[in-house]
């Protein structure tokens, strides 16, 4: 390519920029509208709602359907979650609180959904962000619910017995973890591995075949693994891409989880209800009495109706011995007719039911 050619290219670009550029701020000015008309048409002591899942979701995905390449759509999406997450911080702020310390997946988590224009703040464990929304020091949390190779994560599922929580939200990410090292490990003298016991369990046939004598020491998070690795010349850890450039680890070994499409699911946890989107999934907890068939008869109604169950999770009550509720995810929203008339059924069985949400289907 002559110089001439990249020259005229560049100034094209430029031209498209400050066209990019003064859409964007429209588009940022229109949300100060919206904020301003959502002020304006408050009911006398309700508390105005900025932050909109639905119609976010709405927006995501329009864009792609739209696209047309050569970004492809997940990258375009990416964008413009991008773009709306700064408008939103114009209209309000949204604190954000996250299974920390900073650089978990959780947090990779967090940013994927709501983007990187909120407040976030890392909590030391699961029932801490729970604890944290309960006392309206945030405005969501963000707490891992079931890893693709490993099964559920008990912890979230537990503090949703103990607290009355609203779900907003899922995104699925795909976790890739690494062997990491810093600066002043003796690589053919490692005795120690940190990192969190899910992620341990995730590696666990390619630990097995490259450090089968290692100690495995399983600590609070992988960031934690990533951080104490730092400092010591004889450990490693097991983490993903936002530990490893935080704490300036270099990868001795890249994607060594036994599963390549590794994935976790992660919730969105707060006070808000969201409307329908048309696309939309259901979270409920029931417990039944402890007598033969009450299994069959909680999940009749939802063969009956064909909707599709995505996942059935099962824990003890905590109430008693040797009693157990049902987590159970899956498709359509409470307020459709049909899952409305599903949930009646189900509560005239149940000893209790709870909706703990009804949210967007991860877009992104
Ligand atoms: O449509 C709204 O209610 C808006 O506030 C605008 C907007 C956007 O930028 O598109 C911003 C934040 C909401 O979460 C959803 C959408």
């Amino acid at each position: 390519m002559s110089e001439q050619e990249l020259k005229a290219l560049r100034v094209r670009i430029d031209a498209l920029d400050a066209k990019v550029l003064e859409l964007i701020s429209e588009r940022a000015r229109c949300a100060q509208e919206v904020a301003r008309v959502k002020m304006a048409s408050l009911a006398e002591g309700e508390v105005p709602v900025f932050y909109r899942p639905e119609r976010e979701a709405q927006v995501l995905k329009r864009v792609m359907e739209r696209n047309q390449g050569p970004l492809g759509n997940e990258e375009m999406a990416r964008l413009f979650r991008e773009i709306m997450s700064s408008c939103l911080a114009l209209e309000q702020p949204l604190k954000v609180a996250y299974l920390g310390p900073e650089g978990t997946f959780t947090q990779a988590a967090a940013m994927k959904h709501f983007g990187h224009a909120v407040i976030s703040k890392p909590m030391a464990a699961i029932d801490e962000v729970f604890r944290e929304v309960a006392a309206g020091a945030v405005n969501f949390g963000v707490v891992p619910v079931e890893n693709s190779t490993e099964g559920a994560v008990n912890h979230t599922l537990d503090s949703f017995l103990e607290h009355d929580m609203v779900i907003c939200g899922e995104v699925e990410l795909r976790i890739h973890h690494h062997l990491l090292v810093g600066e002043n490990t003796k690589t053919d003298s490692i005795s120690r591995i940190y990192s969190h016991a899910q992620s341990l369990a995730q590696c666990r046939k390619w630990l097995d075949a490259h450090y089968p004598n290692v100690e495995r020491v399983a600590v609070s998070s992988n960031a934690e693994a990533a951080k104490r690795v730092k400092g010591e010349w004889n450990s490693a850890a097991i983490a993903g891409d936002m530990a490893a450039s935080l704490y300036g680890l270099t990868r001795l070994a890249e994607k060594i989880e036994d599963r390549p499409d590794n994935s976790t699911r992660f919730l969105m946890i707060g006070s808000q209800e969201v409307p329908p989107t048309g696309d939309d999934k259901t979270s409920i907890i029931v417990s039944m009495s402890n007598k033969p068939g009450a299994l069959h008869e909680l999940l009749v109604p939802f063969h009956d109706n064909g909707i599709d169950l995505t996942r059935i999770e099962t824990r003890p009550s905590r109430s008693g011995k040797w009693t157990y509720v049902f987590f159970i995810d899956f498709v359509g929203h409470h307020r459709d007719p049909l899952i409305k008339g599903v949930l009646e059924k189900i509560s005239q069985e149940a000893v209790a039911l709870k909706v703990l949400g009804s949210y967007p289907k991860a877009v992104l």
